[in-house]
């Protein structure tokens, strides 16, 4: 097969590696030069994975109309980002593979919504979970959800982009993927915060499962099933997530937590920690949606400049309340 990638980040270019590394040819959209030229030159995406030699079998370009020309694409730029790149793409049926995670801000869209409105003749995927793409890369051991609402679709491209170390769980549930991608960065975010204030393992735990809780809550309300949000892409990508520096949602959340301002911590970045601009997103679409998500508001809180004690303090005293969603 002939495959597409659209974005040469750090995870646009481990998928084309997976995808290369199955004996498909892959044609990588970048927006820099620098990248497209580094990769064409040295076979290494200097910039954003350095680490990882890449195949000879990954052609890197700024092309998109030439990206568009093949069996399947897959999309990997920051969820922001997405329309706008996919606006200036070929609509001309190919499937695509959207890889991002996040809501898109104003519309309050997930993103197969969105891809939906700009590429209306083109069937689309959601692939989501927990992958770091270093280790992905490397070829280490990797499992993700492959979700689309034509389910005969999710299993046929599940089994067309699988290989030994990289394995796809097909589902037709599209909006319960991307919500535990998009909600995971979030909380991510606030355990990082945790780890940074010195709060404790006990206290991480809390959160993940509380965390857990809340993204249920919102998944429920916008038609995911929990059975997707317990799964990789939800509680699966939320422990991975949740417990490691090498997540940048993670790291920006342990700055928090030390105090450093989140101006400081977010200018001149030039990697995507998607729960910055997902927060406040998703604290919008809850309250639209009439659903409570205190940890969301509490990193609100935080990005937009406020003192961690006073925060946390504000989370611990709230009425208790009975366990459950
Ligand atoms: N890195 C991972 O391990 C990983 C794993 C799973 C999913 N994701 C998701 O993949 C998406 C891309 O993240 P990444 O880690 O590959 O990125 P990255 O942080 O490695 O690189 C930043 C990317 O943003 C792009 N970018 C910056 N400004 C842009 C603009 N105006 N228009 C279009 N693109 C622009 C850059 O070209 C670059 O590709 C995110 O939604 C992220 O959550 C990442
Ligand atoms: O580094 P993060 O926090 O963007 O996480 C990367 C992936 O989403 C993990 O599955």
């Amino acid at each position: 097969m002939k495959i597409g990638v659209i974005g040469g980040g750090a995870w646009g270019t481990a998928l084309a590696q997976v995808m290369a590394s199955g004996g498909n040819d892959v044609r990588l959209w970048a927006r820099e030069k620098e990248v497209v030229s580094v990769i064409n030159s040295v076979h290494r995406n200097t910039l954003f994975l350095p680490d990882c030699p890449l195949s000879e079998r990954i052609t890197a370009t700024g092309e998109l109309g030439w990206v568009g020309e093949t069996d399947a694409i897959l999309v990997v730029t920051p969820a922001q980002h997405m329309r706008t790149v996919l606006e200036g793409l070929p609509d001309n049926g190919r499937p695509l593979i959207l890889c991002s995670k996040g809501i898109e801000a104003g519309s309050l869209k997930l993103l197969h919504e969105v891809a939906h409105e700009v590429m209306a003749s083109s069937p689309i995927a959601v692939l989501s979970g927990p992958t770091f793409a270093h280790e992905v890369a490397a070829g280490l051991p990797t499992a993700v959800t492959l979700a689309s609402a034509d389910e005969e679709l999710a299993r046929d491209l599940a089994e067309r982009i699988a290989q030994p170390t990289f394995r796809p769980y097909a589902t037709g549930d599209v909006a319960g993927a991307e919500i535990g991608g998009a909600v995971k960065n979030v909380l991510a975010i606030a355990c990082g915060v945790v780890d940074g204030a010195g709060l404790g393992q006990n206290a991480r735990a809390a959160m993940i499962a509380r965390g857990f809780a809340e993204m249920t809550r919102f998944g429920l309300a916008r038609g995911a099933r929990v059975e997707t949000l317990g799964g990789l892409s939800g509680l699966g990508d939320l422990v991975l997530t949740c417990t490691s520096t090498s997540s940048r949602n993670f790291s920006l959340g342990v700055g928090l937590g030390e105090g450093k301002p989140a101006r400081e911590l977010l200018e001149d970045r030039r990697t995507v920690a998607e729960g910055a601009a997902t927060a406040p997103v998703l604290r919008e679409a809850a309250s639209e949606a009439g659903v409570d998500m205190p940890i969301t508001q509490a990193v609100c809180a935080l990005l937009e400049g406020a003192q961690v004690r006073p925060v946390i303090d504000a989370l611990l005293n709230r009425p208790l309340r009975a366990e459950g969603v």
